[in-house]
């Protein structure tokens, strides 16, 4: 049992409420003047991630209380139940564990008093297996050729990990072409069609539930065009196979189990990509190079388990996170790696950590009075600074970031990494201290500017600064180092859950859309005058039939 704690009134939350009052109106500019040590109080090192929080609009006594938070709303006790296999997705009556997939130590994980190690390992050895056969070409096509091009086919969890990871880890690329079909938009599988041949192309329809409409209309679609392109029936079995936790459904859909890849309810599916859903990455980059990246999870996983919440990294994040969303009222988050390989991060960890954490009724079921998770947006550096930092810098809305970035690249071109990590560094220093007002006008009288024209200027030119960033620095985006930054936010959006109170493995709020959805397609079908809805609804609707 998770324990079910109002964060807001426990005595670390009334401490954390006053010593706000004494940090608000401090500057980082100060903070970092007035004690010399900030970078080492307030960085991490684990293996080759270096965390460095210190640009934070925090203190000593500032972590302390957070740390004492974490421990007031049982956050040890819940880490445990996770690892341990407790029923903590409650309102789906399911266990929470992503982390057993990746548990390289093979230590028992008993769900309702069976280990589930051996059939994971099982799992592992099938992909395995399937993955070495396609990557040697012994899996042939029905005409006799190797594979060639991959499509996988799904949408959520059972997408957006294997596009990140399989762009992340593209300097590993096996000679297989990867293809992702999500949308049901008939554009993306039909744009996806025109680039593959039947005779070299496997389909993997990746669907935790196998129900899902996106993923049912496209894998269809994928399969009349093979049927209707040279292949048979007796065909598909050589070009088509199931990510599933779902075996009947996968049968009925007419793929043998025997290419079916399992995995089971107590997997999230935004937390799916360790799993079967991650065939299209061992297929992308190796077998080998999947197992470094679950490497990469499980010591991140042992670390979040074991370390001391002082020394914690998701711990630590996510207790900043929740010192920015619920003191500091920032409605956002941004992820901004400066690093083009991780160009979708961000966007992975929008399912990450929106679904998860955007939620407004608590653990007991009532509504919260408080803010839960924030909105979580960013792109790669040094791309969002041309587009969006202006607002960062200048807006009026206080945006934490976390910067990340490679101290090797994948692409040593000339200078372009050293450019790039110079604009890296200088984005959260410029962030911290910004540009006071004598700055400014010094400049612009070093540009010979008049006294005149430097009062209309210098107001619009000085930079508050004050804006806190974590910096994340890693040694070189490795398959290890994504998987332990991967393990790193799930953690940090786990640990926020709980302190909010909140089900953080549920997704109950994607459904009402789903559901007037099918109200809705079938009446789409017809020519007829639509009336039942609202008067906006109807108009649309009735509109687009006219347009069609
Ligand atoms: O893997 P599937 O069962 O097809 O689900 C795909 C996605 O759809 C749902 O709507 C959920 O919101 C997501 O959490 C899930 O990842």
């Amino acid at each position: 049992m998770l324990p079910a704690i109002d964060f807001t009134s426990t005595n670390a939350f009334k401490y954390l409420t006053d010593h706000y009052i004494d940090i608000a109106p401090k500057s980082l500019r100060e903070l970092f003047g007035t004690d010399s040590e900030r970078f080492k109080k307030f960085s991490i090192q684990f293996e080759d991630i270096l965390v460095d929080y210190s640009k934070n609009r925090t203190d000593e006594q500032t972590v302390a209380l957070l740390v004492q938070l974490a421990k007031e709303c049982g956050v040890k006790e819940a880490i445990e139940a996770m690892f341990t296999g407790e029923k903590i997705n409650v309102t789906e009556n399911r266990e929470v564990l992503h982390t057993a997939l990746r548990n390289r130590s093979n230590t028992p994980v008993l769900v309702d008093g069976k280990d589930v190690m051996p059939a994971v390992n099982a799992v592992l050895a099938q992909m395995k297996t399937f993955t070495e056969a396609v990557l040697s070409g012994e899996w042939k096509g029905y005409t006799g050729k190797a594979i060639t091009d991959v499509v996988n086919i799904g949408i959520g969890g059972s997408d957006l990990g294997p596009v990140m990871v399989t762009e992340a880890l593209k300097a590993y690329k096996t000679h297989l072409n990867l293809h992702f079909v999500s949308n049901v938009d008939g554009t993306h599988i039909a744009e996806a069609l025109k680039k593959i041949d039947p005779e070299t192309t496997l389909f993997l329809i990746a669907s935790k539930t196998f129900t899902t409409q996106e993923t049912m209309a496209n894998a269809h679609s994928a399969r009349d065009w093979f049927l209707n392109n040279g292949g048979t029936e007796a065909d598909v079995a050589k070009h088509f196979a199931a990510l599933s936790t779902n075996a009947s459904a996968v049968s009925k859909f007419g793929i043998d189990t025997k290419n079916m890849f399992e995995f089971w309810d107590w997997v999230g599916g935004r937390y799916s990509l360790c799993s079967a859903i991650g065939l299209s990455i061992a297929l992308g980059i190796g077998f080998d190079k999947f197992e470094e990246l679950l490497d990469g999870a499980h010591a991140m996983d042992l670390h979040f388990r074991n370390a001391e919440f002082e020394q914690n990294i998701p711990v630590i994040l996510a207790l900043l996170g929740i010192w920015y969303n619920n003191f500091f009222e920032a409605e956002s988050h941004a992820i901004l790696p400066y690093d083009q390989y991780l160009h979708r991060f961000a966007a992975y960890f929008q399912q990450g950590d929106m679904e998860s954490n955007g939620k407004y009724v608590d653990r007991n079921g009532n509504r919260v009075e408080y803010e839960t998770g924030p909105i979580i947006w960013g792109e790669p550096g040094t791309n969002g600074q041309h587009a969006f930092y202006q607002l960062i810098h200048q807006g009026t809305k206080l945006v934490p970031c976390d910067f990340i970035a490679p101290a090797q690249s994948h692409n040593p071109v000339g200078e372009h990494h050293t450019l790039l990590l110079s604009n890296f560094f200088a984005q959260t220093e410029a962030l911290m201290n910004g540009k006071t007002h004598e700055e400014v006008v010094a400049e612009l009288q070093a540009q010979g500017k008049t006294g005149a024209e430097i009062e209309k200027l210098a107001p619009f030119k000085v930079f508050e600064g004050n804006r806190p960033t974590n910096s994340i620095l890693v040694k070189k985006v490795t398959p290890h180092v994504l998987g332990s930054l991967i393990a790193m936010y799930e953690h940090k959006i786990f640990v926020q859950g709980i302190i909010w109170n909140i089900y953080s493995f549920d997704q109950w709020g994607v459904e009402l859309g789903k559901q007037l959805a099918g109200k809705i397609l079938p009446e789409l079908r017809t020519a007829d005058e639509v009336s039942t809805h609202d008067s906006s609804t109807n108009g649309l609707i009735n509109q687009y039939k006219e347009w069609r």
